[in-house]
């Protein structure tokens, strides 16, 4: 991966917040830096003579950008990937050694059991690895988008695979299906049967919410509005108004849900019917009870397993992209299985003892398995019996579909897909469902599946309650900006909870040292943690004000924080939807909240992505002459 390099403040306070300690003459800095990225030196214009500096906030999109054109200018391909490559480990070994100055007591990267322990050996120089969906974290380059799964081919690979949908193989058929689609969603006929049969004399509202069954259109009922004119998230129909088992009813009660949710309410019906689904809901608005709930309800009226049976089978299967989204969903579905004492829920994520899942499974009812990919994987080709106990398989959801459906997952997803049964019901949620995912969803749908959109047509995929704007700033004036905003919301709100967004786990570990450095209380998450400490902080910043978690894209979609009041995206997304589920993380169940998105200034053109979407320009805080000097408190030069 690329580096720019300029002199930025923010790097005097990082790199001599490193080198405190260090009285070594520049020129001595310089030397290790040329040694560590001989190359490097190479392209950078007369460089030597200024002030050396590395783009910590450098986005892995700027990253690519000047990769191509530094390529496209002076190195074969082939030689600079390797290099670059390579330049990750050093650079790893290079920040380490600098660490090892100011904070002896942590490691930079403790990514010692942050992966599979079944694949040991694979250490955080394992970086020739060839990337993919890493939900479990175990093959991320520092510098890669830790984005449990998007990175490169989210971006490179993410054009050339558009223009396989568009124009390849699949492009014709989808394209006359998205046409059919369209169609039908202009005539707007409705056809819908769901929780009418259930509340007699509700009429389905023409409001452009929308499910589409055999290429026929829907209307549901509508969301209520408050008098703000933003939606609830609630519906008006009780849980105990739906065909729902006593016992599931009574841990709804316990876990004080009584109205379903927008998404439920459409959902739920249909998919209790047996019918395969595809359902688009606005971010915090329970997808997950959603799902969890009629795939309960199966296994409840699945036969009883006998206490003897060496394999018994698994009836229920739920994906996840990351580990703390399938351990969230493993613990939803624990409160709704409260009173069904003979169901079990067992979850198996990467950055665990796969051992010990494999003893669990072994010795506990699993009619229910939350799982990430790759851990699946693994257990599918080496956890005995296991192959077998898939072919049970009643429902099979993915949560996050788009997420999964896409190049970083995808093959994982159809091994996981041809592991388990044809005759089975497939459950697809995500609070974004871009075209081609559409186009690509029959992968795991059958052909007459409902797409269930609860979000209204003609509204933004964005809850009106989150005040967004974005900011555009110099990226040497990246980390005062953000130290102002966060300064700022602090003292703004004794309450605060905020999280802040970098596109790879280094730049996340640094802007977390930096702001720690600068005496704001922050945690950190990504995938260069171990399983443990990510959970640990998890739940902290889950149960906890007045913090500021900094994380990579590991906790960008579909993670509960409640009451998150901001948040900040450092830099470009990857794409439209990364930038929804980002924001995603505040506004949740009706809530108010902020979102800041801080880009240099020839990023903006990602606005024009995000241009249906209701953000405004902001103004770049005042950085006071205090946060001046502080962050170029530390005089840097290499
Ligand atoms: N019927 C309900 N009434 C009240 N709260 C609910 C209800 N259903 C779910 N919730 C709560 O709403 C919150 C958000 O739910 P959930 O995490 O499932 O949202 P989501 O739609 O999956 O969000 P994302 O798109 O970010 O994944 C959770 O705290 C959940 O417990």
């Amino acid at each position: 991966m690329p580096f720019k390099f300029f002199s930025l403040p923010h790097l005097r306070l990082l790199n001599s917040s490193f080198m405190k300690t260090s009285s070594a003459s520049s020129s001595r800095k310089k030397d290790l830096f040329t040694r560590v990225f001989p190359h490097k030196l190479k392209y950078q214009s007369s460089s030597s003579s200024k002030k050396l500096g590395l783009s910590i906030l450098m986005t892995a999109g700027q990253s690519q950008l000047h990769y191509s054109s530094r390529a496209s200018r002076n190195v074969s391909e082939g030689r600079s990937a390797k290099s670059l490559i390579e330049d990750e480990a050093e650079l790893s070994d290079w920040v380490s050694e600098l660490k090892s100055d100011s904070f002896k007591k942590s490691r930079l990267y403790s990514d010692s059991d942050d992966g599979h322990d079944d694949r040991r050996g694979c250490k955080s120089y394992d970086l020739k690895r060839k990337r993919k969906g890493d939900s479990d974290g175990y093959n991320k380059g520092l510098f890669d988008r830790d984005s449990g799964g998007k990175g490169r081919s989210g971006g490179e690979f993410g054009n050339r695979r558009d223009n396989v949908f568009k124009n390849g193989r699949f492009g014709g058929e989808s394209e006359r299906r998205s046409d059919r689609f369209s169609r039908d969603l202009n005539r707007g006929k409705g056809n819908r049967e769901s929780f009418d049969s259930l509340r007699k004399g509700r009429k389905p509202y023409d409001n452009g919410l929308v499910s589409k069954r055999g290429g026929k259109s829907a209307a549901l009922n509508p969301p209520r509005t408050s008098p703000d004119g933003s939606e609830s998230y609630l519906s008006e129909t009780r849980f105990d108004q739906c065909a729902v088992s006593p016992l599931s009813l009574k841990a709804i009660k316990d876990a004080g849900y009584e109205k379903m949710t927008v998404v439920q309410e459409a959902t739920l019906p249909v998919i209790l019917k047996g019918k395969d689904v595809l359902a688009k809901a606005r971010t915090g608005t329970g997808k997950t009870v959603a799902f969890l709930l009629p795939s309960i309800e199966v296994v409840v009226k699945s036969p009883p397993v006998s206490r003897d049976q060496k394999r018994p089978p698994i009836l229920v299967l739920v994906i996840c992209p990351t580990r703390e989204l399938a351990s969230q969903a493993s613990m939803e579905a624990n409160k709704l299985i409260k009173y069904h004492p003979s169901i079990g829920v067992q979850v198996v994520i990467g950055g665990t003892r796969i051992g010990l899942e494999q003893k669990k499974l072994q010795a506990r009812p699993c009619q229910i398995l939350v799982a990430t990919p790759g851990r699946l994987k693994d257990h599918i080709e080496n956890t005995a019996g296991f192959a077998t106990r898939l072919m049970g398989v009643k429902v099979l959801v993915l949560d996050e579909a788009d997420h999964l459906l896409d190049m970083g997952f995808r093959k994982d997803i159809e091994k996981i897909i041809a592991a388990v049964p044809k005759q089975r019901q497939t459950l697809l949620f995500s609070a974004t469902v871009p075209p081609e995912v559409r186009q690509i969803c029959h992968v795991a749908l059958k052909r007459d599946h409902e797409y269930i959109n609860t979000v209204r047509e003609g509204s933004e995929e964005t809850h009106t309650q989150v005040q967004q704007s974005h900011l555009v700033a110099p990226l040497d004036k990246h980390f005062s900006v953000l130290y102002t905003l966060l300064k700022d919301h602090v003292a703004d709100d004794v309450d605060y909870k905020v999280l802040v967004f970098c596109t790879t786990a280094m730049v996340t570990k640094l802007v977390a040292d930096l702001l720690g450095e600068l005496k704001l209380n922050v945690r950190e998450i990504h995938s260069r943690k171990p399983q443990s400490y990510r959970t640990r902080v998890s739940d902290e910043f889950r149960k906890s004000k007045g913090l500021i978690l900094v994380t990579s894209d590991v906790s960008a979609r579909g993670v509960d924080y409640p009451d998150v009041t901001l948040v900040i995206q450092v830099g470009l997304p990857a794409d439209k939807a990364q930038y929804i589920h980002r924001l995603g993380r505040t506004g949740r169940k009706g809530k108010e909240g902020q979102g800041i998105l801080l880009l240099a200034p020839w990023e903006q053109f990602f606005l024009s992505t995000i241009k249906d979407l209701p953000i405004s320009k902001g103004n770049l805080p005042l950085v006071d002459p205090d946060t001046k000097k502080k962050v170029d408190f530390f005089p840097f030069s290499f």
